[in-house]
């Protein structure tokens, strides 16, 4: 459902992915975590066609190297921040996509609906984005990367921001979410709580490379230094840090 081959890509002489591999059945889910800096943002700028590769191929939904406009019926995606337009209501946001092609007349209705799946009150729909709490905003996010019922959903760290109870309360709708649409998900994090709450396999990219992959289960117990220095947060190891 989604693959990705040798992507390679640099910026000047930063060699940022060197040979990125890996592939997502449908229906899985997939964290990503990595350092800062590690390339995560690129490589889902790379997945979603938004940045071209230096070399390598990406394949969702069954498309070869699609450009963003061929993937929009087939993703969804829950952006760092939300990134809602502040001009618009609630709704407008939600419905975005429909708001200009034939089910216009629907939209508000849809809008309701899915606002209702994320928890959120049908008086949310006419309020504008400056009016929400970070959480609803992450909230109205969810909402509209799962308006148009899309069977790959992106989240870029979903919970960047928030404060444990809300970041609790977005992981589990989103476990719930992916489970319940039979959703194909890829999720870049660096919260731990993610990686238990929202992934059935972990990948982490270090060097360019997915370094380490497997079950979610034994991301949090394998004996490979960069993983167990990652997920424990330790200073010392093998992953260099600026002290
Ligand atoms: N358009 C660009 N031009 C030049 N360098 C870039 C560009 N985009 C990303 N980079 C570089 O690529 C590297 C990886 O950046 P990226 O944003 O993907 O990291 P990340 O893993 O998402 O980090 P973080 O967890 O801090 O968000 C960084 O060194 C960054 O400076």
């Amino acid at each position: 459902m989604i693959r990705a081959n040798a992507l390679h890509k640099a910026f000047g002489a930063k060699q940022v992915l060197n040979g990125v591999d890996f592939t997502l059945d449908r229906g899985q889910s997939l964290v990503v975590i990595g350092g800062s800096g590690t390339g995560k943002s690129v490589l889902l700028r790379c997945l979603l066609g938004l940045e071209r590769a230096d070399s390598g191929t990406v394949e969702i939904a069954g498309l070869r190297d699609p450009k963003p406009q061929a993937l929009a019926a087939h993703v969804g995606m829950l952006f760092q921040g939300a990134a809602l337009f502040d001009s618009l209501p609630v709704w407008q946001n939600v419905a975005f996509r429909m708001l200009r092609g034939p089910r216009r007349a629907g939209a508000r209705a849809l809008a309701i609906e899915k606002l209702a799946r994320v928890g959120l009150d049908e008086r949310v729909a006419d309020l504008y984005p400056a009016e929400l709490s970070g959480g609803m905003q992450k909230r109205v996010g969810l909402a509209r990367a799962i308006a148009g019922d899309p069977p790959v959903l992106f989240f870029d760290e979903p919970t960047a921001g928030l404060d444990p109870i809300m970041a609790a309360v977005i992981n589990a709708l989103i476990r719930s979410i992916v489970t319940e649409a039979g959703a194909t998900a890829v999720t870049i994090t660096h919260d731990m709580t993610t990686l238990r709450e929202v992934g059935d396999r972990v990948a982490m990219l270090h060097d360019g490379r997915i370094h380490w992959q497997g079950p979610a289960a034994e991301a949090l117990t394998t004996d490979d230094p960069v993983m167990r220095q990652f997920t424990q947060g330790r200073v010392e190891g093998p992953i260099a840090t600026l002290r």
